[in-house]
């Protein structure tokens, strides 16, 4: 019998074993995410990334282990039931943008909430919202072949985020962005997610990019890492951050 997983967590996940074709990617990976937190997964190249976010987000099922989401599981689903949840309480951003290249921007933003039953003026009144935070408002009646990458990438940001889902996957968002855009794409991705107490779960190989989580976990070679141990500034070595306090950091790298 399996324990629960904790009440605060909307998405909690125990040995995870998963392979591709019999090249392993998760050799046994556990880790919890609270509701409303903005968790960073970083890694190198091949490292699992992905494929973690593929079966915390029931695209994937896995080999071993458990995923729960708010209390219900995941691994026990099948197809139907897998993609009924992705469906419905989930948003995706990948590295690319895959709009749907007959639809405007704001058509395609409006897609999802149209899909979901929302009525043609509230859709195409959020997607125009989001398309405004996302800095991209006068793409709105053009088609995605008359866009640049960054602004594709933008559209398909706000798509995710228009129905405001619980839990929005972002797997390598700003692999097509320069830092700039890089950077204002996950700032507002961030904050959406704060604003709106949304759980982001934040797939990247930059480091750089993990400040804007809350906390990071690090994947190698299918396993999550322990935390590294900070090298303390000078002035600041264990007396001196003794003397000081230990408060707790606002990003940690230690799986829950
Ligand atoms: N469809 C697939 N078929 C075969 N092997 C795969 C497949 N997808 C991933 N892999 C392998 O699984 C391992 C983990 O890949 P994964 O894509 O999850 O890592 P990642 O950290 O997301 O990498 P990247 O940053 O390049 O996207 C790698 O060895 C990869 O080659």
């Amino acid at each position: 019998m399996s324990a629960a997983p904790p009440d605060n967590d909307v998405l909690w996940a125990r040995g995870i074993v998963k392979s591709h074709h019999g090249t392993p990617a998760l050799r046994g990976v556990s880790l919890g995410v609270q509701v409303g937190e903005v968790l960073a997964v970083t890694g190198p190249r091949g490292s699992g990334k992905s494929t973690l976010l593929g079966c915390l987000s029931a695209l994937l099922p896995v080999d071993e282990g458990e995923v729960w989401f708010n209390s219900s599981p995941v691994h026990t689903l099948g197809r139907t039931g897998r993609a009924r949840l992705r469906r419905d309480r989930f948003g995706f951003v990948g590295s690319q943008p895959h709009l749907v290249p007959e639809l405007t921007a704001r058509e395609n933003v409006a897609l999802p909430l149209l899909l979901a039953g929302a009525g043609n003026k509230a859709a195409y009144t959020a997607a125009d919202e989001w398309l405004e935070r996302l800095d991209i408002a006068d793409t709105r009646r053009l088609r995605p072949e008359r866009l640049v990458q960054s602004q594709r990438q933008r559209i398909a940001v706000a798509r995710a985020l228009a129905p405001l889902p619980p839990v929005v996957f972002a797997d390598d968002p700003t692999a097509p962005l320069h830092r700039e855009a890089a950077d204002q794409v996950l700032r507002i991705l961030s904050s959406a997610a704060r604003s709106h107490q949304l759980t982001l779960v934040l797939a990247t190989h930059d480091p750089e990019l993990a400040r804007y989580a809350d906390r990071s976990v690090a994947l190698a070679d299918g396993r999550l890492t322990p935390p590294a141990a900070p090298t303390p500034a000078p002035g600041t070595g264990p007396v001196a951050v003794a003397a000081a306090g230990t408060g707790s950091s606002a990003v940690s790298a230690t799986p829950r």
